[in-house]
C-alpha cells in the first residue's frame, strides 16, 4: 500500500513522517524530492528565483518517474507499504500554481495529464491542512515555494483535488499541537491499514 503525506510547507508532514518511523519500522520510508541527482538538480531549482517553471516542473516530474522505478515499485511488489513525504499531488498543486502565469491552460490539469501515462496513484494520502499564513511562518520562507501568497495558491488546488477525489484523501487539522496532529495521522494510518 502506498500512503502519502501532503500539504503545504511548514504543516508538520516529515515531523509526523518522522515519528512513523517507530509505529511502522518494516516500512519503506521515502520522500519527493529525492536525495538522487534528479533531487539535486530539483533543489538548486527551488533556489533560483527566476526558474523557468515549465523546466522546473519537469525537472520535479523527472524526480519523480526516478523515484518510482527505483524506490516506490520495487517496495510494493515486495508487498511493502510505502510512506512518501510528498508525491504527485505536490506537483499537481505547486506547479499547477506555479504555471498560472504561463501560456499553459488549466495547469493543474495539465500537471496531472503529463503524470497519468506513466505514475502510480497513492491509495491513501494524508493532508495536513493550515492556513498559508502559518505555514510560511513555521517554513520560515526560506524559498520562493515558501511564501504565504503563492501558499494561498497552491492550498486551493490542494482543495480542488480533496474535492476531486474525497474517498483518498484524510483532511488532518495541522493547525494543532505536534501530538495532537501525531495522535490523528497514527489513527487515520490505523484506520488505512485495518481496512
Ligand atoms: N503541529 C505543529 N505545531 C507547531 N509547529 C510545528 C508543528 N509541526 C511541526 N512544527 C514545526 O514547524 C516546522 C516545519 O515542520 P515540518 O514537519 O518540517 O513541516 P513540513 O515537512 O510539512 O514542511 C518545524 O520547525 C517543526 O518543528
Ligand atoms: C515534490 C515537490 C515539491 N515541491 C516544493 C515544495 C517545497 O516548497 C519544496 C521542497 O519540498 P520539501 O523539502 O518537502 O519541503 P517542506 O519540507 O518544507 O515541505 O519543493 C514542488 O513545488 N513540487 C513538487 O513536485
Amino acid at each position: 500500500m502506498l500512503i502519502t503525506l501532503e500539504g503545504l510547507d511548514g504543516s508538520g508532514k516529515t515531523t509526523a513522517w518522522e515519528a512513523l518511523h517507530d509505529v511502522y519500522p518494516g516500512a519503506t520510508f521515502t520522500h519527493e524530492p529525492t536525495d538522487s541527482w534528479y533531487g539535486r538538480a530539483v533543489r538548486r531549482s527551488e533556489g533560483e528565483e527566476a526558474a523557468d517553471p515549465l523546466a522546473e516542473l519537469f525537472l520535479f516530474t523527472a524526480d519523480h518517474a526516478d523515484h518510482l522505478s527505483r524506490v516506490v515499485r520495487p517496495a510494493l511488489a515486495e508487498g511493502n507499504l510505502v510512506v512518501s513525504d510528498r508525491y504527485t499531488d505536490s506537483r499537481y498543486a505547486y506547479q499547477g500554481a506555479s504555471l498560472a502565469d504561463t501560456s499553459v491552460e488549466r495547469p493543474l490539469e495539465y500537471v496531472r495529464g503529463i503524470h497519468q501515462a506513466f505514475t502510480r496513484e497513492p491509495d491513501a494520502t494524508i493532508y495536513f491542512d493550515l492556513d498559508p499564513e502559518t505555514a510560511a511562518a513555521r517554513a520560515g520562507a526560506t524559498n520562493k515555494f515558501e511564501r504565504a501568497e503563492f501558499l494561498a495558491e497552491v492550498r486551493a488546488n490542494y482543495e480542488r483535488l480533496v474535492d476531486a477525489e474525497p474517498g483518498r484523501f484524510v483532511r488532518v487539522d495541522a493547525s494543532r499541537s505536534p501530538e495532537q496532529v501525531l495522535d490523528s495521522v497514527e489513527d487515520a494510518f490505523a484506520h488505512l491499514l485495518a481496512d
